[in-house]
């Protein structure tokens, strides 16, 4: 899925990653190039059009030239304005898929054109509302077009165990949807879903059959099953049964086929619906919600700056914050401020959570594999502090040599890793002292106080990276070889 796009836009965004001031010009000829990969992928034209000016006018202000590292910034921008084109953040408690909120039996009716995988799709939803939410399913056969059709449910039905309408020999789609519904309130089923006839083209006779059994039953969900490789077909597709019929959202059928993804992405943005769910193989449960934060993150494929930012903001107090810029304004930074710290990076998934979630960082990661520095060494440096006593915790001078020795014991370690340990809180402080009266890197980095989100925070630390490896001072953290 999206792999081509996938690439590219990694490339692009690569480029403009590295340059350690983005002006205008870098800023649009990204665009450009962006532009493009879009338009191959197969995005409608005014869809490309519309991302990439709202993308520009959102990268070229402020909010990027006032940030540390502005490419990352243009990463999040394009982030956020793919999630937007794939259909929006869910709002807070929502969930993807079909909704259920209606009178029992609840009406799913399935429309769309022959071949799209619309019968398929329908025993997929019927199989995962009865196994996930329990659900007592019916399914039921409208097509009389084609004569194995209502066989073809009944058969998929048997297989996952999911009841379907008794066939009924010359009843019509009306009259079988009616019968469906009947049967749905008479056995107390909670869902009946309905797979209407396809044709081979959008045509009258089909339209006015869907129009009749909508009108017939009052369907909660209307949903038109599209085959994603069809391209802008299948958005053409759903624009016209919308206007026509009325739907709720769309099931993409094939994606796992879909290298392109110009279906997907364009889908929301033309008609307006939701895609609900993605059909990602033929087997029964190859189904999946569609999150569009989720598969703009696999698009871009770059690491989850986004999910990085909202952790970040998510473990790092504010108060936490404030108490450590007054203690660097002070100069009394303890090694109990540096465990606190060090804490706050493992919640972050460690160095290399923090590292794999910063674009362009796998390189970084490997060279401290190679180094030994995994997430281990975050917790070794907190067992070494936390073997300390409270007095030595606030005054590191107090430790002598047997009292290194011994805390080394405690926290399983040698001495040589206490001595490093001491030396890098020693030119922390020293350097937070200098820093203090102006924030900077760590007090970004950590508090990420009155920066909005942690967001310029986040961004110091991956400038620091970038820009020459690690953080002053963080390549302390790293064993001698
Ligand atoms: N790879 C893949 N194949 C799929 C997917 N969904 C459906 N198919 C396959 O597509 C073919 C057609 O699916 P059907 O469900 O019969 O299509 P339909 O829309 O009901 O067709 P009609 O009943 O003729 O209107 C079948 O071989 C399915 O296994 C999918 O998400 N991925």
């Amino acid at each position: 899925m999206f792999d081509s796009l996938s690439d590219k836009l990694g490339t692009i965004l690569g480029k403009l990653r590295k340059s350690g001031a983005l002006s205008e010009a870098d800023v649009t000829a990204a665009m450009r190039e962006v532009r493009v990969a879009l338009l191959e992928a197969d995005v409608a034209l005014p869809v490309v059009k519309s991302f990439v000016d709202k993308v520009k006018n959102r990268a070229i202000g402020q909010e990027v030239l006032r940030s540390v590292t502005p490419g990352q910034m243009v990463v999040k921008i394009v982030h956020d304005q793919l999630v937007e084109m794939l259909g929006g953040k869910l709002e807070d408690g929502a969930t993807p898929g079909i909704s259920l909120a209606a009178d029992l039996p609840v009406p799913i009716l399935m429309v769309g054109l022959q071949g799209s995988g619309k019968t398929t799709s329908t025993a997929k939803i019927a199989k995962r509302l009865h196994e996930k939410q329990r659900k007592k399913v019916l399914m039921a056969s409208l097509d009389v077009q084609r004569p194995a059709a209502q066989e073809q449910l009944k058969i998929l039905g048997e297989q996952i165990g999911v009841a379907t309408l008794p066939i009924v020999p010359g009843q019509m789609p009306v009259d079988i949807a009616k019968r469906a519904m009947n049967a749905g309130r008479l056995q107390g089923f909670d869902v009946v879903i309905l797979d209407t006839a396809g044709r081979l083209h959008i045509d009258a006779a089909l339209m006015s059959e869907v129009q009749a059994v909508r009108d017939a039953v009052n369907p909660h969900e209307t949903l038109l099953v599209a085959d994603s490789l069809t391209g802008q077909d299948a958005v053409n597709v759903a624009k016209q049964f919308d206007e026509q019929v009325g739907i709720t959202g769309v099931v993409l059928t094939r994606m796992d086929g879909d290298g392109r993804g110009g279906a997907a992405l364009s889908m929301r943005a033309v008609t307006g619906k939701p895609i609900k769910l993605a059909g990602v193989g033929e087997k029964l449960d190859a189904l999946e919600d569609f999150h569009p934060d989720r598969v703009a993150s696999r698009i871009l494929g770059m690491g989850d700056v986004v999910g990085l930012v909202e952790r970040a903001a998510e473990s790092i107090a504010t108060e936490d914050a404030e108490r450590i810029a007054k203690k660097m304004k002070a100069g009394s930074f303890d090694l109990d401020d540096l465990r606190m710290q060090l804490k706050q990076m493992t919640k972050l998934g460690g160095m290399s959570g923090i590292l794999g979630m910063l674009p362009g960082m796998g390189k970084m990661q490997q060279a401290m594999a190679s180094a030994n520095m995994d997430d281990g060494v975050l917790r070794r440096q907190i067992a070494i502090i936390e073997s300390m006593t409270a007095k030595e915790r606030r005054k590191p001078d107090l430790l002598n040599a047997s009292r290194k020795r011994r805390v080394a014991a405690g926290a399983g370690v040698g001495v040589p890793d206490i001595n490093r340990l001491l030396k890098m809180h020693q030119q922390m402080a020293t350097m937070m002292k200098k820093m203090g009266k102006g924030g900077g890197l760590l007090k970004g980095l950590f508090g990420g106080g009155g920066m909005p989100g942690g967001m310029g925070g986040l961004g110091g630390f991956g400038g620091g990276m970038g820009g020459g490896g690690l953080p002053p001072g963080f390549d302390k953290f790293l064993p001698k070889k």
